[in-house]
Protein backbone atom coordinates (compact mmCIF):
# COMPACT_ATOMS: atom_id res chain seq x y z
CA UNK A 1 0.00 0.00 0.00
CA UNK A 2 1.05 3.64 -0.35
CA UNK A 3 3.16 3.87 3.17
CA UNK A 4 5.09 0.65 2.47
CA UNK A 5 5.69 2.33 -0.87
CA UNK A 6 6.94 5.33 0.65
CA UNK A 7 9.07 3.38 3.01
CA UNK A 8 10.72 1.63 0.10
CA UNK A 9 11.25 4.58 -1.97
CA UNK A 10 13.23 6.37 1.19
CA UNK A 11 15.15 2.89 1.91
CA UNK A 12 16.08 2.91 -1.72
CA UNK A 13 16.61 6.55 -2.34
CA UNK A 14 19.54 6.05 0.70
CA UNK A 15 20.82 2.99 -0.56
CA UNK A 16 21.47 5.48 -3.90
CA UNK A 17 23.12 8.09 -2.03
CA UNK A 18 25.32 5.69 -0.23
CA UNK A 19 26.68 4.46 -3.17
CA UNK A 20 29.94 4.49 -4.30
CA UNK A 21 29.33 5.79 -7.32
CA UNK A 22 26.88 8.41 -6.80
CA UNK A 23 28.65 11.34 -6.69
CA UNK A 24 27.94 12.49 -10.49
CA UNK A 25 24.44 11.93 -9.09
CA UNK A 26 23.86 13.89 -5.73
CA UNK A 27 23.40 17.26 -6.98
CA UNK A 28 21.55 18.86 -10.02
CA UNK A 29 24.36 18.96 -12.76
CA UNK A 30 25.32 22.93 -13.00
CA UNK A 31 24.37 23.16 -16.24
CA UNK A 32 26.42 26.78 -15.90
CA UNK A 33 30.04 24.28 -15.84
CA UNK A 34 28.79 21.67 -18.32
CA UNK A 35 28.48 23.20 -21.65
CA UNK A 36 25.21 22.12 -23.94
CA UNK A 37 23.77 20.12 -20.90
CA UNK A 38 20.23 22.52 -20.83
CA UNK A 39 20.01 21.68 -24.70
CA UNK A 40 20.72 18.43 -24.43
CA UNK A 41 18.50 17.40 -21.44
CA UNK A 42 15.73 18.31 -21.56
CA UNK A 43 14.18 16.81 -17.84
CA UNK A 44 17.18 16.80 -15.36
CA UNK A 45 16.60 14.94 -12.60
CA UNK A 46 19.37 13.70 -9.78
CA UNK A 47 19.02 12.46 -6.00
CA UNK A 48 18.49 15.62 -3.87
CA UNK A 49 15.62 16.68 -6.30
CA UNK A 50 14.29 13.22 -6.04
CA UNK A 51 14.23 13.52 -2.32
CA UNK A 52 12.89 16.73 -2.44
CA UNK A 53 9.93 15.46 -3.74
CA UNK A 54 9.84 12.44 -1.48
CA UNK A 55 9.61 14.39 1.03
CA UNK A 56 7.22 16.63 -0.38
CA UNK A 57 5.18 13.96 -0.88
CA UNK A 58 5.14 14.37 -5.01
CA UNK A 59 5.35 10.36 -5.71
CA UNK A 60 1.83 9.00 -5.73
CA UNK A 61 3.86 5.67 -5.74
CA UNK A 62 6.80 3.22 -6.38
CA UNK A 63 6.22 3.36 -9.88
CA UNK A 64 6.27 7.08 -10.34
CA UNK A 65 9.85 7.44 -7.68
CA UNK A 66 11.09 4.92 -9.86
CA UNK A 67 10.34 6.91 -13.60
CA UNK A 68 12.63 9.41 -11.93
CA UNK A 69 15.22 7.14 -10.77
CA UNK A 70 15.50 6.28 -14.67
CA UNK A 71 14.98 9.78 -15.52
CA UNK A 72 18.43 10.23 -13.95
CA UNK A 73 20.19 7.13 -15.38
CA UNK A 74 19.08 7.87 -18.80
CA UNK A 75 20.29 11.51 -18.82
CA UNK A 76 23.47 10.36 -18.00
CA UNK A 77 23.66 7.80 -20.92
CA UNK A 78 22.18 10.21 -23.45
CA UNK A 79 25.01 12.90 -22.51
CA UNK A 80 28.09 11.16 -21.29
CA UNK A 81 29.79 8.27 -23.42
CA UNK A 82 30.12 4.87 -21.63
CA UNK A 83 33.46 4.83 -21.69
CA UNK A 84 33.62 7.75 -19.39
CA UNK A 85 34.30 8.07 -15.84
CA UNK A 86 30.51 9.49 -15.25
CA UNK A 87 28.92 6.81 -17.66
CA UNK A 88 30.34 4.32 -16.05
CA UNK A 89 29.21 5.57 -12.80
CA UNK A 90 25.91 5.74 -14.68
CA UNK A 91 25.95 2.07 -15.56
CA UNK A 92 26.76 0.66 -12.40
CA UNK A 93 24.14 2.78 -10.58
CA UNK A 94 21.46 1.81 -13.07
CA UNK A 95 22.54 -1.70 -12.81
CA UNK A 96 22.45 -1.54 -8.83
CA UNK A 97 19.04 0.02 -8.90
CA UNK A 98 17.71 -2.53 -10.47
CA UNK A 99 18.45 -5.60 -8.74
CA UNK A 100 17.39 -3.29 -5.85
CA UNK A 101 13.81 -2.55 -6.29
CA UNK A 102 13.35 -5.81 -8.26
CA UNK A 103 14.27 -7.62 -4.65
CA UNK A 104 11.36 -5.33 -3.37
CA UNK A 105 8.75 -7.20 -5.66
C1 LIG B 1 25.54 13.40 -14.15
C2 LIG B 1 26.29 14.37 -14.99
N1 LIG B 1 26.11 14.32 -16.32
C3 LIG B 1 26.77 15.17 -17.12
C4 LIG B 1 27.67 16.08 -16.62
C5 LIG B 1 27.88 16.17 -15.23
C6 LIG B 1 27.17 15.28 -14.41
N2 LIG B 1 27.34 15.30 -13.06
C7 LIG B 1 28.00 16.38 -12.34
C8 LIG B 1 27.23 16.69 -11.07
C9 LIG B 1 27.88 17.72 -10.16
C10 LIG B 1 29.26 17.37 -9.77
S1 LIG B 1 30.24 17.16 -11.19
O1 LIG B 1 30.17 18.39 -11.91
O2 LIG B 1 31.48 16.65 -10.86
C11 LIG B 1 29.42 15.97 -12.13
Amino acid sequence: DSNNDLAACRMLLSELEAHQDAWPFLSPVRHKSVPGYRKVIKKPMDFSTIKEKLTNNLYLNLETFIIDVNLVFDNCQKFNEDDSEIGRAGHRMRRFFDKRWTELL
